[in-house]
């Protein structure tokens, strides 16, 4: 059995967020932690309210987690404030937890800020060097190369330029491209484009959190990064295929897939 943390935030309409990594974790047959960095008031149609959980009990979660058990990956979602990126910096640095895949993530799909902008540079400089994956969105690439990204060529150009950043390798997400769904992962050697069909449907609400999730579970298991990123795209890509209308706006991707089983 893997012991799998999430370091994020709250989503109250369980699409997105500790909620989705929790169900990711559970789907794909691990044991999912999770430190709680804010609480999000949320549903499919937007977000009404953010809460930050204050610095030392993100350090106090991070400290009861890693103390005490065996974690074999560890995947970081929003961060909400610099000083809590801060703090996740410490404790990163104080435990050196293997398998760390950082999701930037810094404005909904509903187009509300999840990440305070003054807190954007300490994101870069703190917690990018200390990740093994970053996985940023176009809107999230372009505020972290600070230009805007049109091609797949710029896409390409955008991952060497956040890898100079500091992390070991990037996945800059086509989700928000169009044509096909086209991912680029870069480890500093190669260039991959890593592509699935784009699924129909509305439903979409935590793709980037589950994917960054299940990354951190094949990577867990041992897989290679490209293997782990091919796997975890196609658990996506079948959440979004069962995709779940439920709400007034953007429904979640579904996680349990009784007659698939993904790998
Ligand atoms: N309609 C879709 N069909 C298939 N894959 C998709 C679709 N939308 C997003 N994806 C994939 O889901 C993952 C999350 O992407 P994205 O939506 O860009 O992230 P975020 O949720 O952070 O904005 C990526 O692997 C992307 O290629
Ligand atoms: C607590 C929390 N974390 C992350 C997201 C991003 O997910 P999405 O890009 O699907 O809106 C979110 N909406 N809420």
């Amino acid at each position: 059995m893997k012991n799998l943390l999430t370091i994020a935030g709250s989503d109250s309409s369980g699409g997105a967020g500790v909620q989705a990594d929790l169900k990711t974790f559970g789907a794909l047959q691990t044991y999912g932690m999770s430190v709680i960095t804010a609480v999000t008031a949320q549903n499919t149609q937007g977000v009404t309210g953010v809460e930050n959980i204050s610095p030392e009990m993100v350090k106090a979660q991070m400290d009861a987690v890693y103390a005490d058990i065996q974690v074999h990956g560890t995947k970081i979602g929003m961060v909400s404030s610099a000083a809590i990126v801060e703090a996740i910096e410490e404790m990163l640095i104080k435990w050196r937890p293997v398998n760390v895949v950082l999701d930037p993530v810094m404005v909904s799909k509903s187009n509300h800020r999840l990440l305070q902008p003054q807190a954007e540079k300490a994101l870069f400089e703190k917690l990018l060097p200390l990740a093994a994956l970053v996985t940023p969105n176009l809107p999230e690439a372009e505020v972290m190369i600070g230009s805007s990204i049109q091609t797949l060529e710029e896409m390409e150009a955008a991952a060497q330029r956040i890898f100079r950043l500091g992390p070991k390798a990037v996945l800059v997400k086509g989700g928000h491209y169009t044509g096909e769904a086209v991912d680029i992962l870069y480890d500093g050697n190669e260039m991959r484009r890593i592509t699935c069909d784009r699924i129909p449907g509305k439903n979409t609400h935590g793709t980037g959190c589950t994917l960054s999730s299940a990354i951190t579970v094949y990577l867990s298991r041992g897989d290679s990064l490209e293997q782990a990123v091919r796997k975890a795209k196609a658990y996506v890509s079948e959440g979004i295929r069962q995709g779940l209308s439920i709400g007034g706006g953007v429904g979640p991707l579904h996680h349990y897939h009784p007659f698939y089983l993904p790998f």
